[in-house]
């Protein structure tokens, strides 16, 4: 699969002044909430309903959702509001229950993108559908994984597709429910620049006092869309209570978010632009040349260690080297993750060359 202006021809078409927006509750509990929240999402930004009929829950015993017959509320919610609807497929059954349903967009959920086999059950079930289908990220931080459902899905001729970003799991605690991992997002945008991109920021977050920020990073960073699970009643929410938002918390997030646009043509912006990435291009060739010299120098000291039979990997020296490279780095305001982040790699470059040269 090729990046493609077509790829995002569903979402252009749709002409929004503001990002797509999918919002509604993390799952159909009753008729009854499932209409009054849409009632009250009618006439905002949102432009998808979302409900889970079907929740895949970590342990058994929790809420497992509705079943089908949430479908119907949901074709009961088109039919009231004209919102559109979308849910989460995770098989054929699914898929099934929901085109016969009329579900205009289907996610697929980060612990089905895990598995080939069930993308590809699902493909298969979808072959040929104009309806929207966005793939969330594999729970693990796994870029091929999370574009080989997408290309399974292109290949079985499903062209309106997307991806949704709902973060990692950690075994390491964390301020986030799923770590966002933004480089594997921005990386995903590189490869595919108009495959659009939907944050899902309750997933990321799990806490719906950090929708607004993880949102705006996520604006800065031109993602096409968000998808905010919204409850009328969130505390007593029957799944993931902690992350929903009301819709008049959804409805603030919006005209609170700055929306940023992809480029200007004004002049004076243009010039100063060139003048900096010109400086950062001759930094960053400074950079690299500097990384060539210092892996020179580690060669040598490879050369020594061969000769005395020396081990490459010398920790006391390298967690010095660590310290004081945070200690350096907080003088010029870079964060310490940044920096052992960098140095690692740089540490794991060097025992590379070395063990190429004592294994000689
Ligand atoms: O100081 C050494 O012994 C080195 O080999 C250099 C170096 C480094 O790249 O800085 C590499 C490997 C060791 O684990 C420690 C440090």
């Amino acid at each position: 699969m090729e990046n493609s202006a077509t790829l995002r021809t569903w979402l252009d078409d749709m002409n929004l002044s503001h990002p797509l927006v999918i919002a509604g509750p993390c799952s159909a509990e009753t008729e009854e909430q499932v209409l009054k929240i849409a009632h009250e999402l009618k006439g905002t930004d949102v432009n998808y309903y979302r409900a889970g009929i079907w929740k895949p829950r970590t342990r058994p015993g929790n809420f497992e959702g509705v079943g089908a017959l949430g479908l119907k509320w949901l074709q009961k919610v088109k039919e009231e509001t004209g919102l559109k609807t979308a849910t989460e497929v995770a098989n054929k059954a699914h898929v099934e229950l929901a085109l016969e349903h009329d579900v205009d967009l289907l996610w697929i959920g980060a612990r089905s993108t895990v598995s080939p086999f069930i993308i590809q059950e699902i493909a298969d079930a979808l072959h040929g559908t104009d309806k929207i289908v966005l793939v969330k990220n594999p729970v693990n931080p796994d870029l091929s994984l999370w574009l080989g459902g997408i290309e399974r899905l292109y290949s079985s001729d499903i062209k309106n597709l997307g991806v949704i970003h709902r973060g990692f799991s950690t075994y390491e605690k964390s301020k986030y429910r799923n770590n966002p991992e933004w480089q594997l997002a921005i990386e995903l945008q590189n490869k595919f620049p108009d495959l659009p991109l939907i944050l899902d920021p309750s997933h990321i977050t799990g806490k719906r006092d950090m929708i607004f920020d993880v949102s705006q990073t996520a604006l800065d960073l031109n993602y096409d869309g968000l998808m905010i699970e919204t409850h009328t009643d969130p505390d007593n929410a029957w799944s993931d209570a902690a992350q929903q938002v009301t819709p008049d918390s959804l409805k603030q997030i919006m005209r609170d978010l700055k929306i940023r646009k992809e480029t200007d043509q004004e002049a004076d912006y243009n010039n100063k632009l060139t003048n900096c990435r010109a400086q950062i291009d001759v930094i960053d060739n400074a950079l690299i040349e500097m990384l060539g010299k210092r892996m020179k120098v580690s060669d040598q000291i490879g050369e020594l260690k061969k000769q005395r039979n020396v081990a490459v990997l010398q920790s006391k020296r390298w967690n010095e080297i660590l310290g004081n490279m945070v200690l350096e780095g907080d003088q010029v305001g870079l964060s310490e993750e940044f920096i052992l982040r960098i140095f690692k790699a740089i540490h794991q470059e060097s025992i590379n060359h070395q063990q190429k040269i004592v294994q000689q």
